[in-house]
């Protein structure tokens, strides 16, 4: 079954359509990452998502229902929207104990999510000095009280140190890999290649890709090859002949396009000239998603 199903969504906070006729779902078993410039209205989605914002129009519905409807929703559907919310004063322990109490769950919850975010060790510390990285894996723990098989982050590795990073990571992965569903968003690309299975990408509010990852990447690749050969100068008059289009690389060598590596390295091999190098090039991730959505970023800086 769909876990988060979203039709037709939209928001409008006055004159502003800040999320516009929005449709896409979020499977189980994969990490769905939410991509979008700054202010593209990733957060304001999870955040009628998770029921703390009222759609203006649309549908949307976790696990066939929705949010509203849901008797316990945080064994649905857990989330780390702001990981500031935590009350400074308590213990991470007794915040738990308390959230767990007031949605009826079982006291065993809160060992089970101290130890599974590794805080076991600092839980009857007060939480108002625990430092980001901490207060993440508080928020994340507390996501996890209610058992969910839906989970929402919103930008969760901003400000963590590498370490934190890379522990982020590896979580989303292995919920996924229990059957949840995983949405989460950022804005940085490199991070979600290294993460997501499935990607959304908005833009402006608006729907500008959803697709697998590689298929991403593929599509926005732009099938360019880069060649290094002691011949440098012969091989580029080869190749620009054949109708290829030659750039210099960065480094020494050359970026064609035009031609497949295959093709390069029957040219070169008709001509004598010897290869040391042919590698195709993939777009990064950030090169992709740079190129998808330049026409709805607010803000754009002149080139440096
Ligand atoms: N309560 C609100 N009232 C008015 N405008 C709002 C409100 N919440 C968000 N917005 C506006 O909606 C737009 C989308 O914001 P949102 O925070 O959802 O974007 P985002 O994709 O999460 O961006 P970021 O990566 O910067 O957090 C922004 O222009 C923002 O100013």
């Amino acid at each position: 079954m769909t876990a988060i199903e979203i039709q037709g969504l939209t928001k409008r906070y006055g004159p502003d359509t800040v999320v516009d006729d929005l449709s896409f779902t979020v499977t189980p078993g994969r990490v769905t990452g939410f991509l979008g410039p700054n202010g593209a209205g990733k957060s304001t989605t999870m955040r009628m998502i998770t029921g703390l914002a009222e759609p203006t129009r649309g549908s949307l519905t976790i696990g066939g229902r929705r949010y509203r409807d849901l008797p316990v929703p945080l064994t649905e559907v857990g989330a780390l929207l702001d990981a500031g919310a935590v009350h400074g004063a308590r213990t991470a322990r007794d915040h738990l104990h308390a959230l767990a109490a007031s949605n009826a769950l079982p006291r065993r919850r809160v060992d089970e999510v101290l130890e599974r975010t590794g805080l076991t060790a600092v839980a009857g510390k007060r939480a108002g000095g625990f430092s980001l990285g901490m207060r993440q894996r508080l928020g994340i723990a507390a996501a996890l009280l209610g058992d969910p098989s839906v989970l929402i982050f919103d930008e969760p590795v901003n400000g963590l140190d590498p370490e934190g990073i890379r522990w982020i990571r590896d979580l989303l992965r292995s919920l996924s890999r229990e059957g949840r569903a995983v949405l989460v968003s950022s804005h940085l690309m490199s991070e979600m290649a290294q993460t997501a299975d499935h990607l959304v990408v908005i833009g402006r509010g608006r729907l500008i890709a959803d697709t697998g990852m590689n298929e991403f990447l593929d599509s926005s690749g732009e099938g360019t090859v880069l060649v290094r050969t002691p011949e440098h100068d012969t091989l580029a008059r080869h190749l620009t002949a054949a109708g290829a289009t030659v750039r210099e690389a960065p480094q020494p060598g050359l970026l064609v396009t035009g031609l497949t590596s295959e093709e390069i390295g029957k040219l070169a091999a008709y001509h004598g000239v010897a290869l040391s190098e042919l590698t195709p090039q993939r777009a990064s991730l950030e090169d992709a998603f740079m190129a998808l959505t330049e026409d709805s970023v607010d803000y754009q800086g002149a080139p440096a």
